[in-house]
């Protein structure tokens, strides 16, 4: 088991990672003081529930707890305004008090979803994440929370850190491949802003993870939350570093708002963004294998780096003006100036990025 620390003085936590770690549950909620007299909210989607709920379920009721439950239907659409509102209905018909805790059993998307009605459920309640993708290892962190309005991702939301994360890498056996491939642009990512040679380290087992090595997985995954706890400690409410976190969302969520939330993976469509802010650095003057290794190690694992051609070149860049790092007029976006290290450009002219997006049309 690996166990890492948020370190955000009285709201620091935990993030374990290990093999089995649902067996032993209800004594990690134990140690972490969990009401027994009221009930905890375990929010799962459609496809995590039949194959983790029950034994989660009945674990944590061995040990004494109060459960109950809700399902979403999975996929992004559910991060939505309107599914937020059925989980409060939900919450308060099942007698959800102020100490009572929401647990985000799945990916990002009930993570996102599930911590926005912990934040927002009687002015904020306990909330735990229990993340089951790859990709959930940054969306399980942080304390961003959010569900997205049509014309925008995530832009209806809150920071709310959880107590805990914990992460058993057993459930990660029964992902399907694409989500296997989503999830691993944003350990990708983590490399690339951060440390080269986990770079170089996932180029080389990029097959692996891919295969679902549990000791590769296991250590790509330890790698990629130091990345995001290292960051978050620093500056939990993204008022300058914590940007970096966002190397090729402004595209990405862009992309992911103009396909309708049902076309692109989030790790898809932000594999495309770095691929886009990579061109991006070069032209700026990053040496030209910032280009290169982003573009090879996103293909190594299974990534797509074109930009789907009947996505609308406006639209996209209309999107991106909701971004939340535009301001006072201007575009943001997080730039590679080397392999493992990024800046933060403010004065980035929009006729280039149509011209980069253009541009990713054509890759391949
Ligand atoms: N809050 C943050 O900091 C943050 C960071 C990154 C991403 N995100 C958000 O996370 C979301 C994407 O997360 P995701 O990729 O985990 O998507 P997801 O939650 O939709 O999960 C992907 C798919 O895998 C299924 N699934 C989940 N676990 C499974 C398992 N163990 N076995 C079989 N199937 C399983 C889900 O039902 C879904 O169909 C996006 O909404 C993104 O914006 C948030
Ligand atoms: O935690 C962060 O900060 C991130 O930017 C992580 C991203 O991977 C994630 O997709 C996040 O939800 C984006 O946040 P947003 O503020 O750009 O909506
Ligand atoms: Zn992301």
């Amino acid at each position: 088991m690996r166990e890492l620390t948020i370190d955000l003085g009285d709201r620091s936590y935990p993030i374990y990672i290990g093999e089995g770690l649902l067996d032993q549950i209800a004594s990690y909620f134990d140690k972490h003081g969990l009401s027994k007299k009221s009930p905890l909210f375990i929010v799962s989607d459609s496809n995590v529930a039949p194959r983790f709920l029950p034994k989660v379920q009945q674990k944590l009721e061995e040990g004494g707890y109060r459960v109950v439950t809700a399902v979403v239907p999975s996929g992004e659409s559910s991060k939505s305004l309107a599914q937020f509102e059925q989980l409060i209905t939900e919450a308060l018909q099942a007698g959800l008090d102020r100490n009572s805790a929401v647990i985000a059993l799945g990916g990002g998307v009930v993570g996102d979803l599930a911590g926005y009605v912990a934040a927002a459920y009687m002015r904020g309640i306990r909330f735990i994440q229990i993340p089951t993708t790859i990709l959930a290892h940054d969306s399980s962190v942080g304390g961003k929370v959010a569900v997205n309005h049509p014309l925008a991702k995530n832009i209806i939301g809150a920071f709310h850190q959880p107590e805990m994360v914990f992460y058993d890498l057993a459930t990660l056996q029964t992902l399907p491949e694409r989500e296997v491939k989503s999830g691993l642009a944003e350990v990708v990512k983590h490399g690339l802003i951060w440390d080269t040679e986990f770079v170089d380290w996932i180029d080389a087992h990029a097959d692996k993870l891919l295969a679902l090595d549990a000791e590769a997985l296991g250590y790509a995954l330890y790698k990629g939350c130091s990345v995001k706890a290292a960051v978050v400690s620093q500056d939990e409410r993204e008022n300058d570093l914590r940007a970096i976190l966002n190397l090729g969302h402004t595209i990405g969520h862009a992309l992911e708002a103009v396909a309708n939330y049902n076309e692109l993976q989030h790790g898809e469509a932000i594999s495309i963004g770095m691929v886009g802010s990579a061109i991006l650095g070069v032209e700026l003057g990053a040496p030209q294998e910032v280009y290169e290794v982003t573009k090879r190690v996103l293909q190594r694992c299974g990534l797509p780096v074109r930009l789907p051609e009947h996505l609308d070149t406006d639209e996209i860049m209309e999107a991106m003006m909701h971004d939340k790092k535009f301001k006072e007029g201007h575009m943001v976006y997080i730039i590679p100036t080397a392999i493992g290290k990024v800046e933060i450009n403010k004065a980035m002219s929009a006729e280039r990025v149509r011209a980069v997006v253009e541009q990713l049309k054509k890759e391949g």
